[in-house]
């Protein structure tokens, strides 16, 4: 086992709640968090639906594979992912190398709710398809929920926990783990 400190990755839908556990997770832990999503329009000098509105989802999806691989490079953080990062195949393979990848799964409803009622999400959620709302969340859900799942070395399903109790979760699972990368 590698004693290396290495990066655990946070993956799920839109709205499971990645940007609000990371940095819970990395008090917990001593380390420092990142949110993807944060880090693309910081380079970018653009919010994530600008991008998407000026040069087009694919572009964005380069900007959020180079920052992908960055970050997975880093050593002693939390990655809070944007949701479709994980469905490029490299990514995938890249968060798996560096360390733990942990997926948040939530029902359509309450991924649903919380969407609407955050207020980012203008700013950071444009439509992935031509409905957007909970048709969208319906369709995009059921092909990406087999590849989050495949990718991730434990599933918390959140719907009913509180960011407290999610970060709970993840931290017990990651010191019996990963006994070696806080032990030491
Ligand atoms: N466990 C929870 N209980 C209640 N509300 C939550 C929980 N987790 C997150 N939220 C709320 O849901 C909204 C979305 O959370 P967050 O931004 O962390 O999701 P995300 O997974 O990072 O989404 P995205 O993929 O779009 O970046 C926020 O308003 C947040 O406060
Ligand atoms: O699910 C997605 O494809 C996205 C989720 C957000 O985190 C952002 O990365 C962006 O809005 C795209
Ligand atoms: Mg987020």
């Amino acid at each position: 086992m590698n004693e290396t400190p290495g990066v655990i990755t946070l993956i799920g839908y839109r709205g499971s709640g990645k940007s609000s556990i990371a940095p819970l997770l990395a008090t917990r832990l001593g380390w420092t968090s990142v949110d993807a999503d944060a880090e693309i329009e910081r380079r970018a000098e653009r919010s994530i639906s600008q991008i998407f509105e000026l040069e087009g989802e694919s572009t964005f999806r380069e900007l959020e594979r180079q920052v992908m691989r960055d970050l997975l490079k880093s050593s002693a953080i939390i990655v809070a992912a944007g949701g479709g990062a994980a469905i490029n195949d490299e990514t995938r393979a890249e968060m798996k190398a560096a360390g733990e990848v942990v997926y948040l799964s939530a029902t359509v409803d309450v991924l649903a709710g919380r969407i609407a009622g955050d207020e980012s999400s203008p700013d950071r959620r444009p439509n992935l398809t031509g409905t957007g709302g909970r048709v969208e969340i319906v369709r995009m859900l059921s092909l990406r929920e087999p590849i989050y799942r495949q990718a991730a070395s434990l599933t918390v399903d959140v719907d009913e926990l509180s960011p407290d109790q999610i970060a709970d979760r993840i931290e017990m699972f990651l010191r019996k783990r990963r006994a070696v990368w806080f032990n030491a």
